[in-house]
């Protein structure tokens, strides 16, 4: 790649520079890998300038963050509840008090515009608050009736040991603290590994662990983004590494579980979805409008419950096009960093090459090109722009309705029927979110208990909440983030028998 080597100056972009760090983190160590090498982060925004040079870990690199991780947790495991949740309070006030630098770091690496995110710190911190709270409360345990009346049993939640968190580049911070935060508040310690394009909020991340008094070891942070492959095996058959929770693809999900079998690991797998949005006959238009807005455009496409498949009722196709149309044309695209800017660029060349590609699939088999640039953009020299495009006339024999596009296509298909959309709906191997459109509560009654995901949004386009447990079924994974359920990913239940005769 040709690059501007812009990184020297790039941590003068923060109010505190301390918090640009690009070497991995374990114990108490910064450290460069044991392979020598590096790569380069570059700023999606312009396609070339590098913003960091980062360690290219290798299995090494693993194995040492482990045995960190391993020896914090002898001691970091026998805190109380009380404690741990004091100091995510404290982590969660840093990261506050730091918000303009986090938002900074994560225009930076993904691209994604200020106020989307200052959101995603937001979302971060509001992690940090709710396991902060979960701690003591999900760290009870319970009373057995023993039908021997000679024995008493109750049962301990206990940390499950050091934990895998792998991160994905679409909500680099937020995914990590929903990862770490219910972690380190069961009382376990971590191995992180950001997406290699976005580890700088990461690392910003474990310095304001440090900061909040945590011990060193509870978070370790390796990077890489060549090897992903040898270190994301080394991890995975880590006989030490008790738990993995991954946000990612559906097919690196099958090879983490894959690679996991031989040491039995406990996994949480939050993987790909392909959100069919239903818009009814009866919905309120600006509601409904503003929702898919939302739903498709957030992170410029780029999300695991980004609305994928949008079917519009016959009776309301025409109008929500027009609408659709007008609003989407506000949309402007460019810098994240100019507050005009509604959208920024996608992650890569490839994402980009992705929408074109699954744009020119959905016109070669029918579809209606109803707004965006004729014939679809190739990837170009400025950037990984790709242009908010909407087509009609979808159907099932295109990409688009079987493969996540994470970028900025809207595609419309019309339905006659509630049973017809429910079948287009459900006619998909994942099943994570799902958006309906409707005023009847009938309908949205019927409809929600028949739609195979794990989250539905009824009126809304924002299915994501810290008390909310967000995941998915079918392909899309297993286990739930956030909640009351988020926390025990990562503890085990221990039933203690006792005789008192
Ligand atoms: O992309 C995956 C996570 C999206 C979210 O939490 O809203």
């Amino acid at each position: 790649m040709s690059a501007t080597n812009g990184h020297t100056s790039e941590g003068s972009r923060l109010k505190d520079p301390s918090l640009f760090n690009t070497k991995i983190v374990v114990g108490s160590r910064r450290l460069d890998s044991h392979s020598n090498k590096t790569f380069d982060v570059v700023y999606p925004g312009d396609g070339k300038t590098v913003i960091a040079t980062i360690p290219e870990c290798n299995a090494q690199d693993v194995n040492d963050a482990v045995a960190s991780c391993r020896e914090t947790f002898a001691t970091f495991s026998q805190t109380t509840a009380r404690q741990r949740s004091d100091m995510l309070r404290k982590l969660n006030d840093l990261t506050l008090a730091n918000i303009d630098d986090l938002a900074t770091l994560i225009v930076r690496e993904n691209g994604k515009t200020r106020a989307e995110a200052v959101a995603e710190v937001k979302y971060a911190s509001s992690f940090l608050a709710w396991f902060a709270n979960m701690a003591e409360i999900g760290a009870q345990g319970e009373t057995i009736a023993a039908a021997n009346p000679n024995m008493r049993i109750h049962t301990m939640r206990q940390p499950i040991g050091v934990v895998a968190c792998l991160l994905p580049w679409n909500l680099p911070l937020a995914m990590a603290t929903r990862k770490i935060g219910p972690a380190l508040a069961a009382g376990c310690t971590c191995i992180v590994k950001p997406a290699g394009e976005t580890p700088l909020s990461t690392l910003a991340f474990a310095e304001l662990v440090k900061r909040a008094g945590y011990p060193d070891g509870c978070v370790n942070v390796v990077t890489t983004l060549d090897n992903v492959a040898e270190v994301g095996k080394a991890i995975c058959e880590h006989k030490h590494v008790r738990k993995v929770s991954l946000t990612g693809s559906t097919r690196v999900g099958k090879l983490i579980a894959s690679q996991s079998a031989g040491t039995l690991k406990k996994l949480s797998m939050e993987l790909g979805g392909n959100s069919p949005v239903i818009v009814m006959n009866d919905a309120n238009l600006d509601k409904a409008i503003e929702g898919v807005l939302m739903a498709k455009l957030r992170t410029s496409g780029q999300t695991c419950v980004a609305a994928n498949r949008i079917l519009v009722q016959n009776g309301i196709h025409d109008k929500f096009l027009a609408a659709l149309k007008e609003k989407i044309a506000t949309y402007k695209q460019g810098d994240g960093e100019d507050d005009s800017v509604k959208l920024g660029p996608l992650i890569t060349a490839r994402a980009v090459e992705k929408c074109r590609a699954h744009v020119e699939d959905a016109l070669s088999h029918g579809a209606t090109l109803a707004y965006g640039p004729s014939p679809p953009p190739t990837p170009s020299s400025g950037g990984f722009f790709y242009p908010p495009t909407i087509l009609t006339n979808l159907t099932s024999s295109m990409l688009i309705s079987s493969e996540e596009t994470f970028g900025p296509v809207v595609a419309i298909r019309r339905f006659e029927t509630e049973e017809e959309a429910l079948e287009i709906a459900n006619d998909s191997d994942v099943g994570l979110g799902a958006y309906l459109f409707t005023t009847d509560l009938r309908i949205a009654a019927r409809m929600t208990a028949k739609i195979e995901t794990g989250m539905v949004g009824v009126n809304t386009g924002m299915l994501s909440a810290c008390e909310s447990p967000f995941g998915g079924v079918k392909e899309s994974g297993f286990g739930r983030e956030g909640s009351k359920w988020g926390m025990e990913e990562y503890q085990i239940i221990k039933a203690v028998t006792t005789d008192i005769s």
